[in-house]
């Protein structure tokens, strides 16, 4: 039995960019990242999602405009905890992205992404969201830098996917 833990993951799309943050403290201190956090007991995931936009980099987003793209769980070899995380995408947001404690966020050409700053599992599920794919993506962790198996599974919908999912 592991214990399950509710996180959020945003990317803003500006045509051939997408915005990411380096991490200055906590989990995932020193790599980009897109932004995000744990949902609050007292909120819904995509509230959860605009409020930590909001902290992490002082972006505005509605909760309409953010599409849910993709769910990702990560689980750790001898730690019972699994990490289930809701990744939205929009190019419809306003501000300028400011340096918060958390995060400085930087745009990134598509092409030129900072893979060996970044989670190794963004590596493997970048592709498909820069294609415009849905997906589920499990990866089991060795510590946080040795993935020892992972799956990604393309999805019609994510609707369907967390409809017919038990
Ligand atoms: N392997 C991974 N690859 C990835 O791309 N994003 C990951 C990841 N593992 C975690 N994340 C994301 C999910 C979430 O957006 C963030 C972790 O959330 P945090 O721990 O920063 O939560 P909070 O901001 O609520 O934390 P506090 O510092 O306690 O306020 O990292």
């Amino acid at each position: 039995m592991s214990l399950t833990k509710l996180f959020t993951l945003v990317f803003l799309r500006k045509e051939d960019e997408i915005l990411l943050g380096f991490k200055k403290r906590g989990f995932g201190m020193n790599k980009w990242n897109g932004f995000g956090g744990k949902v609050e007991p007292n909120e819904t995931i995509v509230e959860a999602a605009v409020r930590e936009l909001s902290e992490e980099s002082t972006m505005s987003v509605k909760p309409s405009d953010l599409i849910n793209i993709a769910h990702l769980e990560f689980t750790f070899h001898d730690e019972p905890v699994l990490m289930d995380v809701r990744v939205f995408a929009t190019n419809t947001f306003e501000g300028t992205p400011k340096e918060t404690e958390e995060m400085t966020p930087k745009w990134f050409n598509i092409k030129e992404l900072p893979f060996s700053n970044m989670w190794p599992d963004d590596e493997l599920w970048f592709p498909y969201m820069l294609e415009g794919k849905k997906f589920v993506g499990k990866f089991h962790y060795k510590g946080f830098d040795t993935i020892l198996h992972h799956t990604i599974e393309e999805q019609e919908s994510m609707e369907a996917f967390y409809a017919n999912r038990k």
